[in-house]
């Protein structure tokens, strides 16, 4: 029995999952976020997020996830405070979900699971001159992480739901303009938790301040179905398999705190 939950696992879970923990990861990511266990942090200041939409350039299907990429040539789409002590440049942001609504999310709320979670990737411009850069930095990365949950339809994402089928294949890529990605925000911003952690794909680098959303966000059942109808794999393979499930298990906390807000 123990090799069968074991193969279930493994089919459950896509390749990169490799190790449970990274190697002598030691503030490794997605995390469960024990919300009692949160520490007030007063010296956490409110987000300053400015992002123009004319920065918005294609949406590309990597074979992990579907990213909206941004023209981060410039400081134009921009995020600072919070925990932040640098202007931080938006590249792209992407999602992970599950093959049911019951699951999908990288991050849990007291093991609460939700149904996929959207990921806005900044890099510090400050410092660096590009994300493969910053990348390689303690805390040259600050991923915004919101929570979705299955409700009413989301009017802002449809614009970029509608272009998803373009992007059916790995490595398909197709051009999307003008999409001001703070739509996809939720109403307080500044309701958030922060730690300390690290990419959730390979490379898996420790370079990453998380900020999580304390609000999740609502789109429709159908919307969440459009992202199922993806694939993982290209045109060129015989067997297609779809993307889902594009998420890594929970890793260890090694007693890293979770800082929030004061309410
Ligand atoms: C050096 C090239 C890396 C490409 N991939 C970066 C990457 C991986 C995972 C995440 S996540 N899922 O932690 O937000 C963001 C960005
Ligand atoms: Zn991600």
């Amino acid at each position: 029995t123990v090799c069968s939950s074991r193969y279930v696992l493994s089919a459950l879970h896509p390749m990169w999952q490799g190790p449970l923990a990274a190697p002598g990861g030691n503030r490794q990511s997605p995390i469960d976020i024990r919300v009692r266990k949160s520490v007030f942090d007063p010296h956490l200041e409110p987000l300053t997020l400015e992002y123009d939409p004319r920065t918005c350039s294609q949406v590309w299907n990597n074979g992990y996830s579907f990213l909206v990429e941004y023209n981060d040539t410039t400081d134009k789409s921009t995020l600072k405070g919070g925990p932040l002590e640098d202007t931080f440049r938006l590249c792209q942001f992407h999602f992970h979900w599950g093959e049911s609504n019951a699951w999908g999310s990288e991050h849990t709320v007291d093991r609460r699971l939700f149904a996929a979670e959207l990921h806005l990737v900044h890099w510090n411009s400050n410092k660096y001159k590009l994300f493969e850069e910053a990348v390689l930095e303690e805390n040259g990365l600050a991923v915004i992480g919101v929570f979705l949950k299955i409700g009413k339809r989301h009017e802002g994402l449809q614009k970029l739901v509608d272009v998803l089928p373009a992007v059916r294949h790995k490595d398909s890529v197709v051009e999307f303009t003008s999409f001001d990605a703070s739509c996809l925000l939720p109403a307080n911003i500044d309701d958030y938790w922060t730690y300390a952690g690290s990419l959730t794909t390979p490379p898996l680098s420790e370079a990453v301040t998380w900020i999580i959303m304390k609000q999740p966000i609502e789109v429709s059942h159908d919307q969440l179905a459009v992202f199922r109808s993806l694939l993982f794999t290209s045109a060129e393979e015989e067997v297609q398999k779809s993307m889902v499930n594009n998420f890594r298990v929970q890793q260890p906390l090694k007693g890293r705190t979770m800082e929030t807000i004061p309410e």
